[in-house]
C-alpha cells in the first residue's frame, strides 16, 4: 500500500504531473480539489467567496484525512493543505510526500493565465500576482519544506519523479 501525496505551490504541477506519474506507477490519481469540488457540488472559488478561506481550509483537512483511498494512489493536494492544521504531519504518517519546488518568477509566469479558477489570485493583476505569489511562498516554504522527497519543477518529468520515489521505497 503506498500513497504519494504531491505538494507546493499553485501551478507548480501537482495535476498535471500527478495524473502522469499515476501512469507510470500504475497507480490510481486522485486529485483532492476535484474531490472536494465534487462533494460541495460547486467549485472551489464560489465555495471561498460564500463561505470564506477558513470554512474551506477545514474542509479541505476533513478530505485529505477521511478520503477513502484506493491501495496504491498519487494524490495531489491543493497548494494550500501543507499549511494548515497537522494536515503536513499525517501526510508524512500516512504516505511519501514529493515537494514539486519552483521559485515565485517561475510559478506567476505558469500562473498566468489560469487565475479565474485559483480564488487567491483572481483578483491581481500581474504586478501584484508576483508580489503575492513571493510572499506566499516565503510563509509556506516552511511547511513545503517538510517534505520526504523534494523534486524541481522545472523541466520535470514523470520518469524523473518516479526513479526518485522508488529509490526511496
Ligand atoms: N512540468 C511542467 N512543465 C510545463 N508546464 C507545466 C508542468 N506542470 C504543469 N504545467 C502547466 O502549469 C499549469 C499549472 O499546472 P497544474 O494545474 O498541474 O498545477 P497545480 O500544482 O495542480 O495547481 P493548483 O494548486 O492550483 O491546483 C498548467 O497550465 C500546466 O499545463
Ligand atoms: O494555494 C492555495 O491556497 C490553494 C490552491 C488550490 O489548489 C486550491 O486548493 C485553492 O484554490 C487554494
Ligand atoms: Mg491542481
Amino acid at each position: 500500500m503506498m500513497k504519494i501525496f504531491l505538494i507546493g505551490f499553485m501551478g507548480c504541477g501537482k495535476s498535471t504531473m500527478g495524473k502522469k506519474l499515476a501512469v507510470k506507477l500504475g497507480y490510481e490519481f486522485i486529485d483532492l480539489d476535484h474531490q472536494i469540488e465534487k462533494s460541495l457540488d460547486t467549485t472551489i472559488a464560489a465555495y471561498f467567496s460564500t463561505h470564506g478561506e477558513a470554512a474551506f481550509r477545514k474542509l479541505e483537512s476533513e478530505t485529505l484525512k477521511n478520503f477513502d483511498y484506493p491501495a496504491n494512489a498519487v494524490v495531489a493536494t491543493g497548494g494550500g493543505a501543507p499549511c494548515f492544521f497537522d494536515n503536513m504531519e499525517w501526510m508524512n504518517a500516512n504516505g511519501l510526500s514529493v515537494y514539486i519546488e519552483m521559485s515565485a518568477a517561475a510559478l506567476a509566469k505558469r500562473l498566468e493565465g489560469g487565475k479565474e479558477k485559483r480564488p487567491l489570485l483572481r483578483d491581481l493583476n500581474e504586478a501584484q500576482m508576483i508580489e503575492f505569489i513571493e510572499s506566499k511562498l516565503l510563509e509556506r516554504d516552511v511547511f513545503y519544506k517538510r517534505a520526504l522527497v523534494t523534486v524541481n519543477g522545472i523541466s520535470l518529468t514523470a520518469d524523473a519523479m518516479r526513479a526518485m520515489i522508488l529509490s526511496r521505497q
